[in-house]
């Protein structure tokens, strides 16, 4: 199926034909050219509703604390909700909630860690005996045990399962991407300039693979000064008006430098994190 150098699409995966041209064919009892579904099957007893990545087109946006923010916004609507700690370098979700303990497995899977909101998160440091070690594998590698936190963990019955991808559009973004039924995801940058261009590269990986691009969020937007209120913009102009529009997809939120989010961050206590700047009703 795959050619080199190239991300295949669903349409491409079918080697030129449409889907509903198959029906109507006539050789398609004999066809080898039918579409390929390469989604891998879940768990057993994983009941998953939909399933949202959280991408950035690089590092240190902020992509884990709004998979966070998205999941604790969904916790209080009252939905059952899951994160995939795809981030296999750079692990923050389960430190964010305070989770040190180890994953435990059964015979029929590994059982997901369970935050005291109730949020189930899976991470590689909930594996590793010593989750302060460097994680030094190999892109095939990385990628196959985030496949297998879809395929063997054990999510049960989840509404909302959040992937916390690592940044940019790399192997492991393109593994998620085509392993796991993603139903869109939401981009997440920062005001720089610089980072126009990386939106549309998140964008543009996404749209090839056919998933939707449910928002963009962007963070460390401004600071609010304590004495007078007034917002500083410290990396400059904000442009997430004009690629929204030009991506047309919506704004999710705008985010300023916050202490009250550092801090919950800080105290490890996620689970009682909130977070006013996202405007998101249901995704
Ligand atoms: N709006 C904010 N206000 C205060 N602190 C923030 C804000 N956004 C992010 N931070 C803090 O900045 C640090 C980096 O954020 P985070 O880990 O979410 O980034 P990331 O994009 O996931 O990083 P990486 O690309 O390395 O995975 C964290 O300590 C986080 O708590």
């Amino acid at each position: 199926m795959k050619e080199r150098g190239k991300i295949m699409t669903e349409e491409q995966k079918t080697e030129g034909c449409s889907e509903s041209a198959c029906s109507s064919c006539s050789q398609a009892g004999s066809c080898s050219s039918k579409k390929v579904d390469l989604h891998e099957p879940a768990n057993a007893h994983s009941s998953i509703g939909k399933v949202i990545g959280v991408v950035s087109g690089k590092g240190g946006v902020g992509k884990s604390l709004v998979t966070g923010s998205l999941a604790r916004q969904m916790v209080k609507m009252g939905y059952k909700v899951g994160i995939l700690d795809a981030d296999i370098t750079g692990p923050s979700i389960p430190k964010m909630y305070g989770i040190h303990e180890k994953a435990q497995g059964t015979q029929e899977g590994i059982l997901p860690r369970i935050a005291k909101d109730g949020t189930k998160i899976m991470s590689v440091n909930l594996l590793l005996e010593d989750e302060e070690a460097p994680v030094i594998w190999r892109g095939p590698v990385i990628a196959g045990v985030v496949k297998q936190f879809w395929t063997e963990v054990m999510w049960g019955d989840l509404d909302y399962l959040f992937v916390d991808m690592p940044p940019g559009t790399g192997d492991v973004p393109l593994t998620v991407f085509q392993s796991l039924p993603v139903d869109g995801i939401v981009i997440v940058t920062s005001p720089q300039d610089l980072v126009k261009m990386i939106v549309k590269k998140a964008y543009g990986m996404a749209k090839q693979m056919n998933i939707p691009v449910l928002g963009i969020v962007e963070n460390y937007s401004y600071i609010l000064c304590p004495d007078c209120g007034k917002k500083i913009h410290i990396f400059g102009e904000s442009h997430i008006d004009e690629i929204a529009a030009e991506l047309e997809v919506p704004v999710l939120g705008r985010m300023p430098l916050d202490a009250a989010l550092a801090e919950v961050v800080e105290k490890e206590a996620f689970y009682e994190a909130e977070n006013p700047y996202l405007e998101v009703e249901v995704l």
